[in-house]
């Protein structure tokens, strides 16, 4: 495919974890070209992108903190830019704010946005007329799992959420906990009706309470990637829902999917399960 009709992708967060997976998927996609790497990590300024993501040949494309003139450079490109966000949760809403002000659409893996922040962004990107695709889970996996969660939901009173993830992660609860509990909270029931009154003895043993009495226990550990259990409960029955990772890999499918799909949209979109 000639270069011109490539989409042009922006990586921001580029060295981290996600980043550095990122920049392998899109290496390899026939109709993807990587134009900017941004990553605020001192020792990795001016790095070549592909060979700090472990691929043999470089890609040519240093990595840059420069991150409003690489979206500049990405708006020049002939074809729509897509900026592609894994970094903090204190960084990513100005990241998207940016990138949709230069007309690049914004995908964000990055977790952590507020109910209010992700309503701003919408709001932004509608009257930019802009696509911006906000996903806290990229893996199949995951979707499936939070469709057979809906559909137990509809049968039981009783559910927990433990999600288990490296002791990197910088959020708590995950964005996919969170979001796996919205899902939940939407049929418009409330969940686990107490039958005692509880005392927590140590804050927090019960874990966090998200909306209808769902609640969300979060484990932190190396060793672990990304995990999570939704337990439901009955007289007699325990229903347990469970997928793990084993490899950040799991989530490039998805992540390219977005990238060729938010070019598509003229606003903002929330959860793979949308785009499939
Ligand atoms: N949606 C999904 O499917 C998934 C989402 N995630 C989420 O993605 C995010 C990143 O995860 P992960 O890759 O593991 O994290 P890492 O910490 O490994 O990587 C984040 C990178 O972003 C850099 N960074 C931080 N702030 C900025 C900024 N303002 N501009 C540019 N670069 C910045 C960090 O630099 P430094 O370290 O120097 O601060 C770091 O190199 C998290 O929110 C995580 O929850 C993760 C996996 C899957
Ligand atoms: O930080 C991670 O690793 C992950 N973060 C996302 C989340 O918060 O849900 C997605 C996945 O769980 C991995």
């Amino acid at each position: 495919m000639a270069n011109q009709a490539r989409i042009p992708v922006v990586v921001i967060g580029a060295a981290g974890k996600m980043g550095r997976e990122v920049i392998k998927a899109v290496a390899s996609a026939p109709d993807m070209t990587l134009v900017g790497a941004i990553d605020t990590t001192a020792e990795h300024q001016d790095k070549d992108a592909g060979e700090l993501a472990g691929l043999s040949e470089p890609l040519e494309v240093p990595i840059t903190n420069q991150l409003e003139s690489m979206l500049a450079f990405a708006a020049q490109e002939k074809q729509p830019g897509v900026m592609i966000d894994f970094t903090h949760p204190d960084s990513v809403y100005n990241n998207v704010r940016s990138a949709i002000a230069y007309g690049i659409r914004p995908v964000v893996g990055t977790t952590g946005l507020n109910p209010q922040q992700i309503q701003d962004l919408a709001d932004f990107a509608e009257k930019a007329s802009t696509g911006c695709l906000i996903i806290p889970n990229f893996s199949i996996g995951m979707v499936l799992l939070q469709q057979a969660a809906v559909t137990a939901s509809q049968y039981f009173e009783h559910v927990e959420i433990i999600e288990l993830h490296h002791n990197q992660k910088a959020d708590a609860p995950s964005g996919t906990a969170i979001q796996t509990a919205q899902m939940l909270a939407e049929l418009g029931k409330r969940f686990n009706p107490p039958l005692v009154e509880e005392t927590e003895k140590i804050k927090g043993a019960r874990g966090s309470l998200a909306d209808e009495g769902i609640r969300i226990h979060s484990v932190r550990l190396p060793g672990l990637i990304a995990h999570q259990e939704v337990i439901f409960g009955a007289a007699g029955q325990i229903y347990t829902l469970r997928h793990d990772t084993s490899d950040r890999a799991c989530y490039m499918p998805g992540v390219l999917l977005a990238i060729r799909k938010v070019l598509q949209l003229k606003s903002l979109v929330y959860g793979l399960e949308k785009i499939l």
